[in-house]
């Protein structure tokens, strides 16, 4: 069973007489991974919580299953909201209550299944995120990047067909945060869901989506297959992509004309605009890991974006044609991006944390 759609129209989202974002138009495509990205403040959280109508925007349609969100009964409401699995910045954990009732939480909250089902299906999530052995923890005695795994378990017991993610990444170290995102690449591979993250890493935006859109100055510079963002030339997709003070992002609010021009003089005396050299181009999406089912979300994204090549800007299409000759010449067979070697560091990393793990000897 593939993920369902989410389709948004005209979205517009104000607090009082603060406007967050307006005319949002989007849809995440059925069992595919895609990434919202923006810079602090842009809105990406309240987006996420209207998905699951949490918040209610004032104007447009969210349309899950068949269901506009922003119109149905509250029981309807509570149906869809069966379909999400969410997992917040903090993971949202009960602090307590162990890993193991935290996870449980929704199956005994939402179902009749008896204890033993419970079981069997917590500790099935606890292994899917590598965490096994640790379900008699309390969320205070475990690392953030655990809580997060923790929370994503509990996210996943209901199998849910859509699951949101706000920030994988916050508050992890790099290494922690490619480990989040293989087991995020792992569950698409397994259960088909729709996926979207809500981050403003860099590596995850390039590595892990199929679709990636951005929001800034309250509207969405744009949405699309990974190629379009990866390769466009939108000073502020340019700027953020590459994390350098040089464009539109500015500390807190937008920059105006004569800080640009301030700036960009700056750099131009040899003055450093920070972050990582200009990184140009496509680097490969990540991969399932080698033993889980073959991700079907790559086939289908290519057919899907066979058929709108023609809208899309010249640079995108010649990525896309790229990878498309490079997937066709094997037929159809993606060749593994980690090795043996790396696949064995795996297991170590899931002992993480545990309070008898053996440390170096210095
Ligand atoms: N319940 C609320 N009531 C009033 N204002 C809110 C509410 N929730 C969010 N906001 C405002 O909406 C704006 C966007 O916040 P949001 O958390 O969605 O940004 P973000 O893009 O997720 O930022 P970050 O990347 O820093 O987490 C902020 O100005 C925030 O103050």
């Amino acid at each position: 069973m593939v993920g369902v759609e989410v389709a948004v129209e005209g979205l517009t989202k104000s607090f009082g007489s603060q406007r967050i974002w307006q005319d949002v138009t989007l849809t995440l495509p059925a069992g595919e991974v895609s990434a919202l990205l923006g810079p602090s403040g842009t809105g990406k959280s309240v987006f996420l919580k209207s998905l699951i109508g949490l918040l209610r925007p004032e104007q447009g349609s969210i349309v899950i299953d068949g269901t506009n969100i922003l119109e149905c009964s509250s029981k309807e409401l509570y149906e869809i909201r069966k379909l999400f699995g969410v997992l917040f910045q903090d993971g949202a954990l009960f602090g307590s209550m162990n890993l193991f009732d935290n996870v449980a939480f929704p199956l005994r909250e939402h179902t009749k299944k008896s204890e033993s089902d419970i079981r069997k299906i917590v500790m099935e999530k606890m292994e899917l995120v590598g965490l096994l052995g640790a379900e008699e923890k309390l969320p205070g005695e475990i690392s953030g990047g655990m809580r997060k795994r923790a929370g994503l378990a509990r996210a996943l017991v209901l199998d849910p067909q859509i699951i949101l993610v706000d920030e994988p990444d916050s508050g992890l170290d790099p290494v922690r945060t490619t480990y989040i995102s293989q087991t995020l690449i792992d569950i698409n591979a397994e259960i088909d869901a729709t996926i979207l993250i809500v981050s403003h890493n860099i590596n995850l935006a390039r590595t892990v989506p199929d679709n990636i859109g951005m929001l800034f100055r309250r509207h969405l510079v744009m949405f699309g297959p990974r190629e379009v963002l990866l390769t466009s030339e939108e000073p502020v997709v340019k700027q953020f992509l590459n994390g350098t003070m040089i464009g539109p992002i500015g500390m807190s609010e937008e920059k105006d004309e004569a800080q640009m021009a301030q700036e960009q003089a700056m750099v131009d005396a040899g003055h450093h605009a920070g972050g990582v050299d200009d990184v140009e181009g496509i680097v490969p999406q990540m991969k399932a890991t080698p033993g889980m089912p073959f991700r079907q979300a790559v086939a289908r994204r290519q057919e899907r974006v066979r058929h709108i090549m023609h809208t899309l800007p010249p640079s995108a299409q010649a990525a896309i044609q790229e990878s498309l000759d490079e997937t066709s010449g094997n037929g159809g067979d993606y060749d593994y991006a980690y090795s043996q070697e790396d696949t064995q560091v795996l297991p170590a990393y899931r002992g993480e944390g545990y309070e008898n793990t053996t440390h170096g000897q210095g």
